[in-house]
């Protein structure tokens, strides 16, 4: 073991979780133009890594990974935004300790990709500090809002009925051990203009709240349930993003898919399959069209315990 693997094995750190939104309802929209949600946001076993490696003057961040060329580690990055939100907090209210610390980011998942990857960090970020200064979690939701509409179904990284705007939050149903793919096609979709291009489409459609049980026992059960519901953000992000549909189709037309969808706003589409292991066989007949593309694809489960390291 060389002595940057003995660090990294026993530093502080943390997993930062896919967010797939499986389906997502637009109902309204308030007066500042955000838009209020119906979605059910589950976690998939994809993952970054956020890993506090020591003490130092200021808070600090240093990025690898697959993505990580993509993203800068500068003021803007939700890692350091997060960090520096909570020590504000720890400084004032919460009266815990300030010290800073150095940060690294394992950037493995795609960006602006409707995964939620940057909200994931912001949340493994204000985990991991919470825990280095004995912060309760609950004191980290308020501090997760001011971040973005997604950071705090991301603190608690467990399956969940997102309302509001993604800060009312309500447990999802028990989910089934079901296999999901998720392909991105390496283009980068904004959501605020998939949010615009939802207005300028026509906008909200009325339509009954979907109910959704305490549990499905079986894929088969959620999948019926789930094809009664839509991502209302599908369509303006194929407008916007035409190779969406080819993800799409490519995703329905792999062995044993039982759905096919968009994931927030795009342009990362997710496959439900019978276990982990018809996913991993689905995504290994996708293999040679998607190294030729230059697709990101990641197969696997739920990451549904809710555990965070
Ligand atoms: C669409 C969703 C669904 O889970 O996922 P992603 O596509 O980002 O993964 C989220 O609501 C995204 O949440 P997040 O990415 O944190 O959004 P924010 O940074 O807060 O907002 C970015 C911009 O998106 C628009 N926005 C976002 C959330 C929301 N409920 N209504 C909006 O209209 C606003 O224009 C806002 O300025
Ligand atoms: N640590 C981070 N990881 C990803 N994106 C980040 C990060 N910090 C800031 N960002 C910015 O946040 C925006 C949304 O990123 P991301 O969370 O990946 O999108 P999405 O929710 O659509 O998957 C991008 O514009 C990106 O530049």
């Amino acid at each position: 073991m060389t002595l940057p693997d003995i660090i990294s094995s026993t530093a502080p750190q943390t997993t930062a979780h896919a967010k797939i939104n499986l389906f997502l309802h637009i109902t309204g929209r308030r007066d500042d133009g955000y838009h209020l949600l119906d979605s059910l946001a589950v976690f998939a076993g994809a993952a970054d890594r956020v890993t506090l490696t020591a003490p130092s003057d200021s808070m600090s961040l240093t990025i690898d990974g697959p993505f990580g060329r993509g993203l800068e580690a500068d003021d803007q990055n939700l890692v350091l935004r997060a960090a520096r939100a909570l020590q504000a907090q720890a400084g004032t209210t919460i009266g815990g300790l300030t010290e800073s610390f150095h940060l690294e980011l394992q950037k493995n998942l795609p960006v602006s990709s409707g995964i939620g990857g940057g909200s994931a960090d912001a949340a493994a970020t204000l985990r991991l500090l919470a825990r280095e200064w004995n912060v309760d979690q609950a004191a980290l939701f308020p501090i997760a809002e001011t971040l973005g509409a997604d950071v705090p179904v991301c603190v608690a990284q467990r399956p969940a009925r997102m309302q509001g705007i993604g800060e009312i939050l309500a447990p999802a149903p028990l989910l089934p051990d079901a296999g999901l793919l998720l392909v991105n096609p390496g283009v980068g979709v904004s959501t605020p203009d998939v949010f615009r291009a939802f207005a300028a489409g026509g906008g909200i459609v009325e339509r009954p709240e979907p109910f959704l049980p305490d549990r499905w026992n079986t894929v088969h059960e959620m999948v019926v349930d789930l094809n009664a519901t839509t991502n209302d953000l599908q369509a303006p992000a194929l407008s916007q993003c035409p190779v969406i549909g080819t993800v799409l189709a490519s995703i329905e037309s792999l062995p044993g898919c039982l759905l096919s969808r968009m994931s927030g706003s795009g342009a990362t589409c997710f496959g439900i399959f019978s276990s982990p292991e018809s996913a991993v066989a689905a995504a290994r007949v996708l293999s040679a069209q998607s190294a030729r593309l230059g697709w990101w694809t990641w197969a696997g489960g739920f990451h549904h315990t809710g555990t965070s390291t």
